[in-house]
């Protein structure tokens, strides 16, 4: 039950090695690497708590030691003081390009450890080993890696592949509920992009995948990652296609920053949100019939999960408020937004041919609704 995915990027090529069990590998796979026999590993204190003895066990099997530095869990984590945390205690281990630093956890620390990494000594090597859900779906490939500003989510970061992806799903096991289904909500997003056979086996499976079927999570974190790979290996650093991967994220950043990056709404969640608007503003645009957002929230919805700005506690700004954050997103060209918006369940495209106007309407409804 296990599945390797290969991401075939010239001079950068690295696998995903997806199944349970795949943690006790990890020491031979990194041994296999080369470089000293010395491993720091970034992690953080849930992560630690839980599975930090079964990672370091594994890496002393193969003759590896190592070093962790146990950094607090949550979003609030990537910012600059925990970045400079992280780059000092490397710097303090004496870390060297050919050293392998480790990142142990979801998807806050494989991206400020990647970030940590892109930029100590100019670029070192790192192994991810993701922990969570979202993290072995989506984060621990690609090579996107940075922290937030309060100007905007993510804004300071660089492309950085891991020389290797390691994803044991049997961690998933120890995830909350809640943080399960945040990591389903990038899941979805796959299904909705490019892949409307996968979305309706989802709807189907979506239930048994939750409630901890080893195969059916196994499917899903390989056919994410699969799809993850081709776009990464067709546009590494987002010239295009890769913009696919963004879907609902216009919205989802924009909430993230109005949420003031915390646990009132976890990116996944926001993900999830920001799909079921691109779907009602593309069905606005007529784009796609009414019946595609009503299904995309009904299985939303049907998994457990917040579907609508409502589901957010707290108060919000009002739409032109959200507009104005939306005025940070990276896909911004010539000053005006480009979003994903789709025909249909798994045919999203990139456009910036959105009036202002729809995307104005379509968020005053979800925040009165
Ligand atoms: N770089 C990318 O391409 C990319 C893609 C998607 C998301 N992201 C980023 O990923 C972050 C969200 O990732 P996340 O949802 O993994 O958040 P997270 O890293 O905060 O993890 C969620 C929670 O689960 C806990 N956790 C992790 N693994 C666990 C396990 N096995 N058992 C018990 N608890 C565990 C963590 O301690 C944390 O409390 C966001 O910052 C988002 O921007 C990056
Ligand atoms: O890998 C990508 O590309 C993605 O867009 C994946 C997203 O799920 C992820 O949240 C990413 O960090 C967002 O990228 P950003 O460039 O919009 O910050
Ligand atoms: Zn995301």
């Amino acid at each position: 039950m296990s599945a390797t995915v290969p991401v075939n990027l010239p001079g950068r090529a690295y696998d995903i090695i997806i199944g349970p069990g795949v943690l006790d590998s990890a020491g031979e796979r990194i041994a296999a690497m080369g470089g000293r026999k010395h491993i720091c590993i970034l992690t953080d204190a849930n992560v630690a708590k839980l599975h930090l003895q079964t990672l370091q066990t594994a890496l002393t099997a193969t003759g590896l030691t190592s070093d962790a530095l146990i950094l607090p869990a949550g979003e609030s984590t990537k910012c600059w003081a925990e970045l400079e945390r992280s780059v000092e205690w490397l710097l303090s281990h004496k870390v060297e390009r050919d050293d392998v630093v480790v990142a142990f956890g979801g998807g806050v620390i494989g991206d400020l450890a990647g970030f940590a990494c892109a930029v100590l000594r100019r670029g070192v090597r790192f192994v991810q080993i993701p922990t969570s859900l979202l993290a072995q779906v989506d984060s621990s490939v690609g090579g996107k890696t940075g922290i937030n500003s309060p100007s905007g989510k993510n804004l300071i970061g660089a492309f950085h592949q891991p020389s290797l992806v390691i994803a044991d799903t049997a961690l998933l096991g120890t995830l909350t509920p809640r943080d399960f289904l945040a990591g389903y909500g990038e899941v979805v997003k796959y299904g909705l992009l490019g892949d409307a056979d996968f979305f309706d086996w989802l709807e189907a499976e979506g239930p048994k995948l939750a409630a901890g079927d080893m195969a059916a999570r196994v499917r899903a974190v390989e056919r994410s990652c699969q799809m993850k790979a081709d776009i990464v290996e067709r546009d590494e650093t987002e010239q295009g296609d890769r913009a696919l991967l963004n879907l609902g994220h216009t919205f989802c950043h924009a909430l993230e920053a109005a949420t003031g990056y915390s646990d009132r709404l976890l990116h996944g969640e926001g993900v999830a949100i920001g799909c079921a608007l691109a779907f009602e503003l593309s069905a606005k645009l007529g784009l796609c019939s009414q019946e595609d957002p009503s299904r995309v929230r009904a299985h939303l919805r049907d998994m457990g999960m917040k579907v609508d700005i409502s589901d957010i506690p707290g108060a919000l700004p009002d739409a032109d408020g959200l507009l104005a954050l939306m005025g940070q997103d990276k896909k911004v060209k010539d000053g005006k937004l480009r979003f994903i918006l789709a025909r249909g369940i798994g045919e999203a495209f990139i456009t910036s041919d959105v009036p202002r106007d729809a995307v104005h309407a379509v968020l005053r409804d979800a925040l009165r609704a």
